[in-house]
Order: C-alpha cells, then structure tokens, then sequence
C-alpha cells in the first residue's frame, strides 16, 4: 500500500513539473506567436513600401519582379513560421491539464539504464535538457505500449528494430494535472482504465481513444503495407475509431508529404460527419475532407435524374411491400448489386464498342448543326481498337473543328446584324474594350463601318457558340440516358453473358419494362444509379482524382461491387482502408456485400485483412443477446463490462407502448442520450407524433445533420455507426421484424446500446428473439 502511494506521489511530482515546464513555455510561446504576428501585420501592410518599383526598361522591370518575389517569400516564410507556432502553442495547451496518460519503463538489450517514456496525444521537449518529457502516442517507442504485456518486447524504429524488455506498463486517469486514477497493468492494456471509459455516458461527439487502444486496434492504426486494408469487425469492436486514430497516425507520420486534405472518408450519412467531427481536432489534428456517396452521385447524376437516395429506397423497400411493382422492384435491386449485372454491363460496353451508341443532335437556334445520325457515323468510321472513351474525345475534337467553320458561314445571317442593332450601349462598349484590347482596331473608334461589322458580328457568333463548345467539351451529343435505358430494351440475347446467372428471362422481361418506366420519367433508382454512372464514366473517360492519398469506407459492407470499382477508379493514387461488417449489412436485398468484390479489384499480394473480433461499446450483456441473434456469433468476444440484461415489454397496443416507453424513458434521465429505435421513417414520424405529447423528443430522418444529445426517435437504418446510452426498440414483434430479410437491421439496432436495452413490442415476439436461450435477457409485462 506504502508503495503504491510512494509510486502516485512520486508521479505527482512529476506531473507538477512538467507542467510548470509547459507553463514557462506556453508562456514564451505565445510572446513568439504575437511578436511573428506583428512582423507579419507589418509587412502586409508596407509590402508596397519595401518593394523597388520601376518598370522603366527589362532590367528595372526584372529587379522589380526580383524584388517582389523577395518581399512575398520574406512574407509566407513568416506566415508559415507562426503556422507552425499556433500549433505547437494549442498542442501544448492541450496538454497542460492531461500532460499524458501513460508511461512504460522499457530496458533495451544491451543497456543498463531503464528508459520511463511517458505518452500523451503529442510530444513535449525539454529544451534545457533535450529530453522527451513526453512521447506521442504515435512514435516508434510508443507502439511498446499498445502491442505488449511485461516481458520481452520490440518496436521498429527508423535505424532497425529495437529489442528489450518492458518492465513496468503504467495508466493514468489526470484531469486538471491532478493524477484521478492510476492502474499499473500486467496484461495487455489495463481493463480498469477500459471499464471506466466505456463505462461513461454517450456523447454528441465521437471521442479519441489513444489511452486505451487495443493490440488489435493498434494493428489497424498502423498497418502500412497494402495498398487496400480491409478491417472486419463485429459491431462496437471499434472500426470508425481504429480509423480515425488510423488518420491522425498517417498524419503524424508522414507530416512532411500528408496533408488533412489528401485523405478521404466516406461514411454512411451526414450525422456521422457531424458524429466524428472532434476526434482529430481533439488528437491536435485537422479533419481529413469528409463525404457520403450519395453525395458523389447528386453531384455526377442530378442533371440527368431525380436520384433516389439508399434511405429512400430502404424505406420503400421496408414499407412497399402491398405495393405493384414491388417484387420485380425488390428483385431488380438484388440483380443490379450483383456481378452478373457488372458483367452485362462489361458485355453492353463491348457490345457499344461496335454498334448502338445513341447521340443526340446538336441545334443552334432551331437548326440542327450536327445531327445525332452525322455524329454516329463518324463514331463508327473510327477504328474500333480505339477504346470508347478516346473516339469520344476524337468526336469531340471533330465537332470543334467542324464548328469552326460553321460559326465563319453564321457570321453573315440576318440574326446576326439584327442582334448587333440590338445592342445595348453597355454591350457595344464591352465588346469595342475587347476587341481594341485584342488590337482589332488601328485607332480608338470604329471609323471603319465595314470592320467594326465585320469584328462585332464575329463577336456575337462567337458568344453563342461558345455556349456549344461548352457543350460538346461536356460531352452533351451523347444521350446517355437513353444509352442505359436500351440495355433494357434490347433483346436479351443481343450479349454473350447476359440473362443467365441469377435471374430468369421472366424476370429480367419485369425488371427491363419497370427500368424503361423509370428512365423515361427521368427518375434513377438507387440501383441504377452506380451502374449509370459506370456507363457513363466508361464512355466519357472517368474523372479521376490524383490528390487523394488515402480513402476510408466506412460501413462498407453496404457497398456494392459497383461502388467500390468506381470508387477505386476516381482515384487512382489512394490506398484504401475499408472497414465492414457483414453482420450489419442492412441493404438485405442487395444481392451480398461488394466487400467480396474488392478481392476481384485489388491485387492480393498487396491486400492485408485484418479482423476486429471483441466488442467493446456494450455491456457484456447486450453482446451476449445481440450477438445470440446471429448464426455466427459465438466469434463475437464481449468486453467484460457488466451491466444488466436486455429487457423484452409486451404490450396490447400501439397506445399502451407509446405510455409505458415515456414512462421509462422519465426515470432514466440521468442517461445523456436515449434513442428509440423504429423500422422505418414512416414508424418513426408516426412514433413521435405520440410521443411528443408526453416527453421532450426528437425525431431525426435522413435530412438530420446535427446529432444531437437527449431523447431521440430514429429509423433503423440511420442509426447506423452511432450509439446511445439507453436504446429502446420501439415495436420489436414478429410483424415488424419477422422476416429473414430485416434480421440485420433488427441487430444493427440493438447493438447501437451502450448500457441498458429495451425491447417493447405488441403481438407476438420477433422470432429472432423467441429462438435464442431465455436466460440472455428478462422478461416484462
Ligand atoms: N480501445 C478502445 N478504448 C476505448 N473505447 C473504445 C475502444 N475501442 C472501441 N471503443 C468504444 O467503443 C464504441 C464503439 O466503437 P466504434 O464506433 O469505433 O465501433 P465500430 O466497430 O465502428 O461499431 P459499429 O460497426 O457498430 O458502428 C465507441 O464508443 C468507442 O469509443
């Protein structure tokens, strides 16, 4: 006992000096910061002073540009410098009241001395002694801590591996520089520390867990060989978090060449952004450039459709089911995420390589300048071992040029002087400022009539042609709705693969007439949506983007084949981490998870798969029932962090839920966040409209972008990557939740529960729990 308290008021010490250290330097810092401020106000504001400006002859005017130059360097090697001092000012603030949160005693083979190397979110120098009083988590040594228990050890360090051994593995609990807790651990990383933060109650925002990552966790942080990583991982076993750690790690470590903004994260819903908004920032770090891929398609698609979103189309399909065209629906949906569909469409392209490209005319003024027949013959005339995409480009080069000739013979139409008598006297002097800048006239009038005629009606042509150059650079003669609408209506023989596989020819008949109806009222299902796009990237060249270093895809296991090829193929520079859980794979009917595909688009030799298997946001028990409700989820491993077991409410009507639920949400209220949890949007709307008269509730849909703290009423299917304290799940009976179908969705929402779950029902049970051992959770009435 002697010791222990020894061991924390020795570590006290420590931490008041060190944090008197960072005082005495926040102190001078912050001097510097203000006084390179100054410097930098200065010299914007008498940069015209300081410069030698004369511009009287080459030489003067080659000193004057050497002078500027000199200036503007001398100006942004003072911005980068306070760049630099605001950040190191903040990361030291930040470490004032935690200074670090961890320390290793580690002795190195052949030395004598044992090494204390303390961890916080970043480093701290002691400049009088050129020591480290504090390491980042993420330097080389720092790993020792996350990936062994005492004994033997290594780490790699930039010169080679460094060999020894761990003597001593330490956790603080510090707030305000006062040590809250402190656990020494034999294995692997203390659990104390670990029940205590899992222990607390949600937040609005995601939070960093540097103290505590998991050996396993830390494998994903810092993998770096594959060009893909593929993390799987049960649910809470903490993907989204090993990734976002994963961010800062890559940042940290290639900070001289990584920018915040090279690297991408797509996630399932605009919530989540605001979700994990914090955590880099928290780790001193900026935000990498955040996005959903609906996002992407609205922004490539929304000319052409009316788009329908993954929530739309989940709702339908959860909601439809009395309705006509929901079968073949439901089935076109199966078949469009599948690879026979990537394969019909691979089979279509070759198919248009040789015939069937359909183009639109192009019209000026009524006339049709280049019709969609011209256009075609000359993409045919074109040898067909020229891939689609370059004779796009040489149809595009041959309507310029052939433009150009036409836009000479407009220039003498009637239109043409009428628009130049028309013109406002505004429109006259810009277009005489234009030509006389381009020295189109000898003098400052147009004294000659016939060449002030000539040069204005150029001009006029001119502007409205370049609205066609626009076009055709845009590639708007070919129809490419009406390109993806034929594969639905040629016949199915017309290619090689199509047809056979997964669906019948009935079928494929159902599904090619309700796709015709679709296109031609100018509406794209989420199914198609991917699939068009591939279409038309195919065929227009896709637009790449070679700045992005590395991309995430969370929650990728709703992901399509299609997706994650075209995902790959606008960036071409990235290394991919993709993290997933087939078990949350709500899109049931999608025909499987196109996280199989990324095996097809990426080399193996350069693919690492790394899997997640202990669970960590619930209790042990809620692991224990949700992971029951699975076929494979004994290999779901629970954190032992105990709680009490889910509760199952029956109830005799919609009513009687509705009271029972706010009453039980009432006498939780020291929980932060509750969430109770529905099938669909449409329950949910109907669940608030109830509720709202008894409680203070939210109701979050898929415009939702804060996600905010309280009682919130939330679709299934939005619910995805967060999680609540108390999870309430609205009507979990065999009606709602008694096809195969939804048995994901039903999982997905019980495990977003932190402590306690609540399943209220009317009616029968779902079979998804009547089928599982009675003792893993309590019954009430
Ligand atoms: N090593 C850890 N230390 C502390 N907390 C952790 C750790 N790993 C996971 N957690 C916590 O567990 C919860 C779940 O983590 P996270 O959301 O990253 O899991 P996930 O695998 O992405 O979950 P899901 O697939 O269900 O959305 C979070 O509250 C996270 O902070």
């Amino acid at each position: 006992m002697d010791q222990i308290k020894n061991d924390l008021k020795e570590e006290q010490t420590r931490i008041n000096y060190v944090r008197n250290k960072m005082i005495e330097d926040v102190a001078f810092l912050q001097k510097q910061t203000s006084s390179v401020k100054t410097d930098i106000v200065k010299i914007r504001k008498n940069f015209w002073d300081d410069v030698t400006v004369n511009m009287d002859d080459a030489v003067e005017a080659g000193e004057t540009a050497t002078s500027i130059k000199q200036q503007a360097e001398f100006l942004s090697e003072r911005e980068h410098r306070h760049k630099h001092l605001d950040r190191d000012l903040k990361n030291l603030k930040r470490l004032i009241d935690t200074p670090y949160f961890a320390r290793i005693d580690f002795l190195e083979d052949g030395e004598r001395v044992i090494e204390s190397i303390y961890l916080g979110i970043a480093s701290y120098l002691d400049h009088d002694s050129d020591e480290f009083l504090v390491y980042d988590w993420r330097a080389p040594i720092s790993s020792l801590y996350y990936d062994y228990s005492l004994g033997p050890a290594e780490f790699t360090a930039p010169g080679g591996t460094v060999r020894g051994e761990l003597k001593l593995k330490r956790q603080f609990i510090i707030k305000n520089a006062i040590i809250e807790g402190m656990f020494d651990s034999g294995i692997t990383i203390g659990d104390e520390l670990l029940k205590e933060v899992l222990g607390k109650q949600s937040d609005t925002q995601m939070k960093s867990i540097v103290a505590t990552i998991q050996q396993e966790q830390n494998k994903v942080i810092r993998n770096e060989k594959g060009s893909l990583l593929i993390v799987k991982g049960a649910a809470g076993s903490g993907k989204t978090s090993a990734a976002l750690q994963r961010v800062a790690f890559l940042l940290y470590k290639y900070r001289e060449t990584l920018e915040a903004e090279e690297i991408l994260l797509f996630s399932p819903n605009p919530m989540f952004n605001s979700y994990i908004r914090n955590v880099l920032p928290e780790l001193g770090e900026e935000n990498m450039q955040q996005t959903t891929f609906q996002q992407y398609l609205q922004h490539s698609l929304g000319e052409y459709f009316e788009v329908e979103d993954p929530f739309s189309q989940m709702e339908y399909m959860l909601t439809a089911q009395k309705e006509d065209f929901y079968e073949i629906r439901h089935k076109a949906a199966k078949y469009k995420s599948s690879f026979q569909y990537m394969d019909k469409i691979e089979s279509y392209l070759t198919y248009l390589s040789k015939q069937g490209m359909v183009f639109q005319d192009i019209t000026f003024r009524g006339d049709v300048l280049f019709s969609s027949e011209a256009i075609y013959s000359y993409f045919y005339s074109l040898s067909s071992t020229i891939s689609i995409t370059n004779r796009v480009k040489l149809v595009s080069e041959w309507l310029l040029s052939e433009l150009k000739k036409l836009e000479k013979k407009e220039r003498n139409k009637e239109w043409v002087e009428e628009e130049i008598q028309f013109l406002s006297k505004e429109e006259y002097q810009f277009y005489f400022q234009k030509l006389s800048k381009q020295k189109r006239f000898s003098q400052d009038t147009f004294d000659d009539f016939n060449r002030e005629q000539e040069n204005l009606s150029k001009y006029v042509v001119k502007r409205h042609f370049n609205s066609i150059k626009r076009k055709i650079a845009a590639h708007d003669f070919i129809n490419m709705p009406a390109i993806y609408q034929q594969l639905f209506e040629l016949p199915g023989k017309t290619f090689e693969k199509s047809v056979d596989g997964e669906i019948s020819v009935s079928d494929w008949a159902d599904i090619c007439s309700f796709s015709i109806n679709e296109i031609k009222h100018e509406r794209l299902t989420y199914e198609d949506a991917t699939p068009f796009l591939y279409v038309k990237e195919k065929i227009e060249g896709f637009k790449v983007n070679t700045s992005v270093k590395y991309v995430f895809i969370d929650e990728a296991q709703d992901y399509s084949a299609f997706q994650f090829a075209f995902i790959k193929h606008i960036f071409p520079n990235a290394r991919f981490t993709v993290l997933g859980d087939l078990n949350q794979a709500i899109y049931a009917h999608h025909s499987y998870s196109g996280i199989e595909a990324l095996k097809h688009l990426f080399d193996s030799k350069r693919t690492e798969l790394i899997e997640l298997k202990r669970s960590y946001r619930s209790t042990k028990q809620i692991i224990e029932f949700t992971r029951a409700l699975l076929e494979n989820g004994k290999e779901i491993d629970p954190f032992n962090r105990e709680g009490s077991k889910p509760v199952t409410i029956k109830k005799d009507s919609t009513e009687a839920l509705v009271n029972a639920i706010a009453q039980r949400v009432k006498a939780l209220d020291s929980y932060k966040s509750i969430a109770i949890i529905c099938k669909t949007a449409q329950e949910s709307e109907n669940v608030y409209k109830l509720l709202k008269e008894k409680t203070e509730v939210h109701l979050v849909d898929k415009r939702t972008n804060e996600f905010d703290l309280g009682i919130v009423i939330i679709p299934a299917y939005l619910a995805k990557g967060i999680e609540f304290d108390a999870v309430f799940i609205f009507n979990g009976s065999k009606e709602q939740y008694g096809s195969e179908d939804v048995r994901k969705l039903f999982y997905t929402a019980c495990t977003r529960a932190m402590h306690e779950l609540f399943v209220y029902y009317k009616g029968e049970i779902t079979p998804f729990i009547s089928e599982i051992p009675q003792h893993l959770y309590k019954e009430q009435v």
